[in-house]
């Protein structure tokens, strides 16, 4: 029974996760300040010290200036480096005088030490109001949040919003979604 069920959820997410990728690349970056803004006062406003941010892939947000901006005011940046399939993420200590390396699917990371975030930003192709979000399809995050079990901020932008993401067994939904139009507190008692 639960085997079937998983796999029309990957098709219907395959064909969504498609669409939102094209959908994507129409949405205007001109409020990608304000949003980096806001992300920026939401994570200053919590404790944790190790943060982990993205280093941009093609059409997302271009979360550079914001790790900069974390660096200077005082917290640890870490960045993911991509793991084999199947595996959660592993996060590298990040400084500006970082070089990144190339990895796996087109992503790049810094070559520093290992290290456990304390607060997890995490991107998305599309997201709900319940905090359930649509990634690339590695499953990475859902894995890494499962395994951390840490605060997580999911950023982007409001026009990636849709009705009900599909979800299966493992989806993780955020409870803290940060848009150009400010922080969404999403209602959902499983999300971290
Ligand atoms: N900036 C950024 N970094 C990130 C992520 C992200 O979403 N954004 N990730 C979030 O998880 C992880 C990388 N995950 C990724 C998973 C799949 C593909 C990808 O391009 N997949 C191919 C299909 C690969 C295959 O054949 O299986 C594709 O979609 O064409 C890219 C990144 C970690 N780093
Ligand atoms: N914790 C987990 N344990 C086992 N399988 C998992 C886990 N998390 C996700 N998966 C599986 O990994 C596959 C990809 O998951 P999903 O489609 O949710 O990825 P995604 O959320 O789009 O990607 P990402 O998290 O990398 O951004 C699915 O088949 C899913 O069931």
């Amino acid at each position: 029974m639960a085997a079937p069920q998983i796999s029309e959820i990957d098709v219907l997410k395959k064909s969504l996760r498609r669409k939102m990728a094209e959908y994507r690349q129409g949405l205007s970056s001109e409020n990608e300040e304000k949003l980096r803004g806001f992300l920026l006062k939401e994570i200053l406003a919590q404790p944790a010290q190790k943060i982990a941010a993205v280093w941009p892939l093609a059409e997302e947000v271009d979360l550079r200036p914001l790790c900069h901006a974390l660096s200077e005011a005082g917290r640890q940046v870490l960045l993911p480096e991509t793991t084999p399939k199947g595996s959660p993420l592993i996060f590298r200590r990040w400084t500006p005088s970082s070089s990144m390396i190339a990895g796996r699917f087109g992503t790049s990371h810094p070559e520093g030490e290992i290290e456990v975030p304390d607060l997890v930003l995490v991107p998305f192709l599309a997201f709900d109001r319940s905090g359930y979000r649509l990634g690339y399809g590695g499953g990475y995050y859902d894995r890494t949040l499962a395994a951390l079990n840490v605060p997580a901020i999911g950023f982007g932008f409001a026009g990636q919003q849709i009705d009900a993401v599909p979800t299966g067994p493992y989806d993780i939904p955020l409870k803290t979604i940060v848009t150009e139009y400010g922080v969404l507190q999403t209602d959902n008692p499983k999300s971290l």
